[in-house]
């Protein structure tokens, strides 16, 4: 962005008519400061070109940058959750769920992945929920993948292991954003990978273990990683285990930006009270949209499933229903044949 266009920005932010005094709206506050910090999502419709808040910042407003106040949810049915920490934040619909094991870099054991399926299960659940957010203890590592003291002849798979949790994040019908500091490597890079956007902190470092270990992913970890990069790319990453930085994982499309470790959650907060704003169903038939693209039947399925569930909230769809509980011939005749 140039000095001018900056400027511009901020002046707009600052300006009278933005209702939002006191808090920050969604452009990053590292774009106006000049930071070294990248976002994807420019300040373009915040700011007309003579600097006043366009009409789209006047209808939407500010997105505030306040810190959440988290509730702790500490157990799930009748479990106490130990590898895992679980919170909501109180009054907005935002869940975090936290891989808790800092002095194993936040590797995953069976049990994490079981406790990490049980907390995006309620999140999936509780329709107070609107945006997950996936991320690991202290600042040293988003999660190192598998527990390699603890991987058995069989994997994880069988227990409940990451192949099935990589599924039910992209089958969670409400966006997963994984909040990355520090390494992101192996199951964990792939973690941060089928998530549906991801926030990194610039001293996050992304990267392929597995051929250094004896272990591949031959599913969403390489197919859907060369979606994102492309396939030469996927390749070199995946067959020479090199670990590349932030803003190297930002230029390859493998992450939507980078923020100063220090702005991580904030930063994080503000894509998803962004999203929160916008209506849910559209984000959930566009996150099915985008995943049967490369999700062949089941991503159709998924797809199909979200066309029912809205079909049935219709007129259309309650007519045969009521007409045959009615034991009537359904009349399908006001309804248009659209083009
Ligand atoms: C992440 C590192 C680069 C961090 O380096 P550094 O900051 O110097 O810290 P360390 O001193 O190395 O680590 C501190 C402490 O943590 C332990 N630790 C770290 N990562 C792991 C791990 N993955 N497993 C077990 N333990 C770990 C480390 O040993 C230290 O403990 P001490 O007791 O203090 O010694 C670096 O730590 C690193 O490179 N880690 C290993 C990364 C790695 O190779 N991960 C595994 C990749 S393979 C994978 O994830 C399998 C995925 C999987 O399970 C799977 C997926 C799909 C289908 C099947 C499977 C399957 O079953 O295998």
């Amino acid at each position: 962005m140039s000095a001018e266009r900056r400027l511009q920005v901020l002046r707009a932010h600052l300006a009278p008519g933005d209702s939002s005094a006191g808090a920050c709206h969604a452009l990053s506050r590292h774009d106006t400061a000049g930071a070294s910090a990248s976002s994807s999502g420019s300040a373009a419709p915040y700011a007309s070109a003579d600097g006043k808040p366009t009409s789209y910042a006047r209808v939407h407003g500010a997105v505030s940058r306040e810190p959440a106040r988290w509730r702790r949810v500490a157990s799930l049915g009748k479990e106490e959750l130990t590898d895992v920490i679980y919170e909501k934040a109180v009054g907005e619909g935002i869940a975090k769920i936290t891989i808790n094991r800092p002095e194993k870099r936040n590797a995953f054991r069976p049990r994490t992945i079981q406790e990490l399926s049980w907390c995006f299960g309620d999140a999936r659940d509780d329709p107070e929920v609107g945006a997950i957010i996936l991320t690991g203890a202290g600042t040293l590592a988003f999660c190192s993948g598998g527990d390699q003291a603890v991987r058995g002849k069989g994997g994880y798979v069988g227990e409940d292991g990451i192949a099935r949790l990589n599924v039910q994040i992209r089958r969670l019908p409400k966006p997963v954003v994984a909040m990355v500091a520090g390494y992101a490597v192996g199951g964990g890079h792939i973690l941060h990978m089928v998530c549906d956007l991801t926030i990194a902190a610039d001293n996050a470092v992304f990267g392929q273990t597995g051929p250094k270990v004896g272990s591949f992913d031959a599913g969403y970890g390489s197919t859907h990683m060369a979606r994102l990069v492309g396939q030469k790319k996927a390749r070199e990453i995946w067959f020479l285990c090199r670990l590349y930085d932030a803003h190297e994982a930002r230029e390859m499309g493998l992450i939507n930006t980078v923020v100063p470790l220090a702005q991580l959650e904030e930063e994080t907060l503000v894509w998803c009270r962004e999203m929160l704003r916008n209506s849910p169903t559209a984000l959930r038939v566009l996150k099915a949209a985008l995943n049967a693209a490369e999700d062949g039947q089941a991503g159709i399925q998924e797809l199909g499933g979200n066309a029912t569930m809205l079909f049935y909230q219709s007129e259309e769809g309650n007519e045969g229903r009521q007409a045959y509980l009615e034991k009537r011939p359904p009349d399908f005749t006001k309804f248009k044949r659209l083009p």
